[in-house]
C-alpha cells in the first residue's frame, strides 16, 4: 500500500515519536471524545497549520453548492486552516435558504487523504487531537444534517479522514480511477471524525468492522456493491456535471420539498422514534396545502410504471 511517509515528516516525527511511546493516552482520549463536541469553540491554534483552501459556490436559482477542497499540492490534505473554513461553510449552508443540494469534491486528481500530515505529526499530545476530533466531529454531523441533498463525487483517493468525510455526505458517487479506504487502524488510530459511526450504519457492523480493520482498498465497483456508493460516473464525463445531473432526480422538486423530505431521513435516523414521528408531522404540516401540493393536485397525477 502507498501509505506516505516523506523524510521530512518522518525526521519530524521520530522524536516526538520517542516521547510519547511511554505515555498512555487511553483514558483521557476515550472520556473526553465520546462527550459531546463543545459549541462554537473554533480552537484558534487550528490556523497556525495553513495551506490551502475549501471554496464554496451557491447558485441560488439552481439551489445547488458545490463545496470544493482545494489543496492540490496535498491532493487536498485538510490542514487546521481548511478544517476552520470548512466550518464557516457549513454554518454559512445551515443558513441558506434557497439551497436544495450540495456537491463536495476535490480540486484535481484526488477527493482528500485526511488531514495534513504535517500538521498531524507537529500536533501529537492528546489535548490537540481531541480538539480537532470534536471540531471535526461537529462540523462533519452537521454537514449531514444539512437540509440539502448532499453527494460526495469521488475522483480519486478518499483515504483516512478523507473517507470518513465522504461519509458524511447522503450519496456517494465514484470515478474508476476513485477508491476509499479507511487507513485509520493501519496508523495506531481509529476513526475520530464520526466516520465510524456513520460508515457502520450505512454498510452494517460486520462491513464496517472488516473495512475499518483491514484498511484495505474500496474500489467503485465494490463500494457501490455494498451500497456505500450509488453510481460510478462513466469515464471521460465532467464529474461535477455528471453529479448535477444524476442529483436531479432528486432536486426537481420545489426547495422546500426537497428540504422536508431531507429533514424526515434525517430525523428518522437520529431521533428516537416518538420525537423523529413528530419531526416529521411538522415537515408534513409545513408543506400540505403549500404550492407544490396544490400544483401536483390540479395535475390529477397518475404513478404508473
Ligand atoms: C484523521 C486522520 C487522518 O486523516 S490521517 C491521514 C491518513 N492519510 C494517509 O495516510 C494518506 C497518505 N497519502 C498517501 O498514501 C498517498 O499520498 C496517496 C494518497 C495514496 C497518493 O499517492 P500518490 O498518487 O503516489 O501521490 P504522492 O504520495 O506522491 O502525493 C502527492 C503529494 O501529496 C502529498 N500528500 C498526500 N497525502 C497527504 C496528506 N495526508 N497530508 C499531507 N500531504 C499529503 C504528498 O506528500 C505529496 O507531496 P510532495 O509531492 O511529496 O511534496
Amino acid at each position: 500500500m502507498a501509505l506516505f511517509c516523506s523524510s521530512v515528516i518522518k525526521r519530524a516525527l521520530v522524536p516526538k515519536l520517542t516521547r510519547k511511546l511511554g505515555e498512555c493516552h487511553l483514558h483521557t482520549c476515550a472520556s473526553t471524545c465520546a462527550a459531546a463536541p463543545p459549541d462554537n469553540v473554533r480552537y484558534s491554534w487550528l490556523s497556525a497549520a495553513g495551506g490551502g483552501a475549501v471554496d464554496l459556490t451557491k447558485d441560488d436559482a439552481s439551489g445547488l453548492a458545490v463545496l470544493t477542497l482545494n489543496n492540490p499540492e496535498r491532493l487536498n490534505a485538510v490542514t487546521g486552516h481548511m478544517m476552520l473554513q470548512l466550518g464557516d461553510i457549513v454554518n454559512d449552508l445551515k443558513e441558506w435558504k434557497n439551497g436544495k443540494a450540495l456537491i463536495v469534491r476535490g480540486k484535481g486528481r484526488s477527493f482528500c487523504p485526511g488531514a495534513d500530515l504535517n500538521m498531524v505529526y507537529n500536533m501529537l499530545d492528546s489535548k490537540q487531537g481531541r480538539e480537532m476530533c470534536s471540531f471535526m466531529h461537529r462540523t462533519l454531523t452537521e454537514l449531514h444534517r444539512l437540509p440539502l441533498i448532499s453527494v460526495a463525487a469521488i475522483d480519486g483517493p478518499a483515504i483516512g479522514g478523507g473517507a470518513e468525510l465522504c461519509t458524511a455526505t447522503d450519496f456517494r458517487v465514484m470515478t474508476e480511477r476513485a477508491d476509499i479506504k479507511f487507513v485509520q487502524a493501519l496508523l495506531g488510530i481509529v476513526p475520530g471524525w464520526g466516520g465510524g459511526t456513520r460508515l457502520t450504519r450505512l454498510v452494517g457492523r460486520t462491513r464496517a468492522l472488516d473495512l475499518l480493520s483491514s484498511g484495505r482498498t474500496i474500489r467503485p465497483e465494490e463500494a457501490v456493491e455494498i451500497g456505500l456508493a450509488s453510481w460510478i460516473i462513466p469515464t471521460g464525463r465532467d464529474v461535477v456535471e455528471a453529479t448535477t445531473e444524476w442529483l436531479q432526480r432528486y432536486t426537481r422538486g420545489r426547495t422546500e420539498v426537497v428540504r422536508a423530505v431531507k429533514n424526515v431521513v434525517v430525523a428518522g435516523t437520529e431521533l428516537p422514534v416518538e420525537e423523529a414521528l413528530a419531526k416529521e408531522a411538522e415537515q408534513f404540516v409545513n408543506v400540505w396545502g403549500g404550492p407544490a401540493h396544490v400544483e401536483a393536485i390540479l395535475k390529477s397525477m397518475k404513478h404508473k410504471k
